[in-house]
């Protein structure tokens, strides 16, 4: 694969983080120049160089993902690390973090160091692999977790997500082990006795549809536990997915204490709501559940505020068959990367909540620091500035698209947001100076000034 960008791009009239109108230019595999429009100096044709009309578009820094299922090994009928990670740069991403429930389990230095050399022969974003914290994520001994870190994957993020890691004892123990290499441990918070057979939010909805449910405690109770935790240890937590109003208020006495815990939600619980189960329509079925109304307006608050970090694609996708069976069968899971920035732009920044430069901030510099990919050669979520690594997606906040899962990167078709319009599109996407996007279209490698509009 090729790192450094050989085409000089010239991003014409894009608005960093929303802000005024520059030019962008894009060479060496960094940002060379911002200008005022026009007066790039590389801002001719020829000699290698693209124009890009980027009149209304918003530049934002390359998005990070530190929650992705990829698939691959084991599934790759459902998702590979080429087909998720070229999804991933359509929706805009430059890096995402690849969970660990693959078959076999990412908990081995030979594991991750695979995942982590696929994604690089890929070429689309940058994949760093999250390791196991138990091995086969059976929650009974502690993984390698010390030679995932020292391995070429360079893991810093461990999380048996899809699993909680419910015996405190290992938890304190990984939380005590990370701390050696400033790694975090990202928690599934999903207490299993609480949640035996359940298959939705348990609420009024669950109970009218006769389904189990998964009460909000069972989420609640497990971060109240692990923030104690990290809080005794001195360590760093990482809560994966919170969903509802109770854990919310959790993190947010927690970060009051001056415990070291971030947190995420997905697009899907800042937007959708356990109504949909009323069809029985499997694709609604998600880990952790589409919660309340309530639910939904207090994520959106705590990522307002700053309680909740990032947003996490959890981009979870399932083969046909098992997603197209009765909902006690079907699998939990939603796709999500190439829909994230659409539902951010219309839960937070349509609504006001959010700022773009808040954007860029709950997408990719707060996930980067968290998974420590925010320094080094690699370096991700880093300010639009001259001299930093050239990784910029290039959004037209007034497009409007209408969701096919059939016609999306993903080699999964179940998206929660099929036949829904939503806002924002992305235009282009730029890992290291090499375009992945152009014209909404994935580039591969080798085909990089393909389909510009200039
Ligand atoms: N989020 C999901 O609904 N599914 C995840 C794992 C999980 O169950 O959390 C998956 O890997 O499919």
């Amino acid at each position: 694969m090729s790192s450094a960008a050989t085409t000089t791009y010239v991003l014409r009239g894009a608005r960093p983080l929303g802000g005024e109108p520059v030019d962008l230019v894009l060479s060496g595999g960094v940002i060379a120049e911002i200008a005022p429009v026009g007066a790039a100096r590389a801002g001719s044709e020829g000699d290698g160089t693209v124009v890009v009309d980027a009149t209304g578009l918003v530049a934002l820094p390359g998005l990070v993902d530190l929650h992705t299922h990829l698939r691959e090994p084991g599934r790759e009928d459902a998702e590979t690390i080429g087909s998720g990670t070229r999804a991933a740069a359509a929706g805009g991403f430059t890096a995402v973090h690849a969970m660990a429930n693959t078959t076999p389990v990412a908990d081995t230095a030979g594991v991750v160091e695979q995942v982590w050399r696929l994604g690089r022969d890929a070429g689309w974003v940058d994949v760093h692999p999250v390791g196991a914290v138990s091995v086969g994520l059976a929650g009974q001994q502690l993984a390698e977790l010390g030679a995932m870190a020292d391995s070429a994957a360079r893991v810093r993020v461990f999380s048996d997500d899809g699993k909680c890691v419910d015996d405190p004892i290992l938890m304190r123990r990984a939380l005590e082990y990370v701390k050696a290499f400033d790694g975090v441990v990202a928690q599934h918070a999903q207490e299993p006795r609480l949640t035996e057979g359940a298959q939705m939010n348990e609420g009024v909805v669950s109970a009218e549809l006769g389904l189990a449910g998964w009460p909000a405690v069972a989420e609640e109770a497990i971060i109240a536990r692990d923030v104690l935790l990290a809080e005794h240890v001195g360590s760093r937590l990482h809560v994966c997915h919170l969903s509802t109003a109770g854990s919310v208020e959790i993190v947010r006495w927690a970060k009051g204490r001056g415990i070291d815990v971030t947190a995420e939600v997905t697009p899907h619980h800042l937007v959708l709501t356990d109504d949909l189960a009323r069809g029985y329509d499997p694709t609604f079925k998600v880990n952790p559940p589409l919660r309340t109304a309530e639910d939904v307006e207090a994520v959106r608050e705590g990522l307002a505020d700053g309680t909740i970090d990032i947003v996490a694609t959890d981009h979870a996708p399932h083969a046909r068959e098992d997603k197209d069976c009765e909902w006690a069968a079907a699998a939990f899971g939603m796709t999500g990367l190439e829909t994230a920035l659409s539902v951010v732009q219309q839960t937070m920044v349509d609504t006001g909540r959010l700022t773009w430069a808040d954007v860029a901030r709950v997408l990719s510099s707060a996930p980067a620091r968290i998974g420590r990919i925010d320094a080094g050669e690699h370096a991700q979520g880093r300010p639009l500035e001259v001299g930093e690594p050239a990784n910029v997606t290039l959004v037209d906040p007034a497009a409007r698209r209408v969701v096919d899962g059939a016609g999306q990167a993903t080699a999964s078709t179940n998206t929660p947001f099929q036949g829904r319009e939503l806002p924002g599109a992305v235009v282009a996407t730029f890992l290291r100076g090499r375009a992945t996007v152009l014209d909404g279209a994935p580039v591969p490698a080798g085909a990089d000034a393909r389909g510009v509009r200039a």
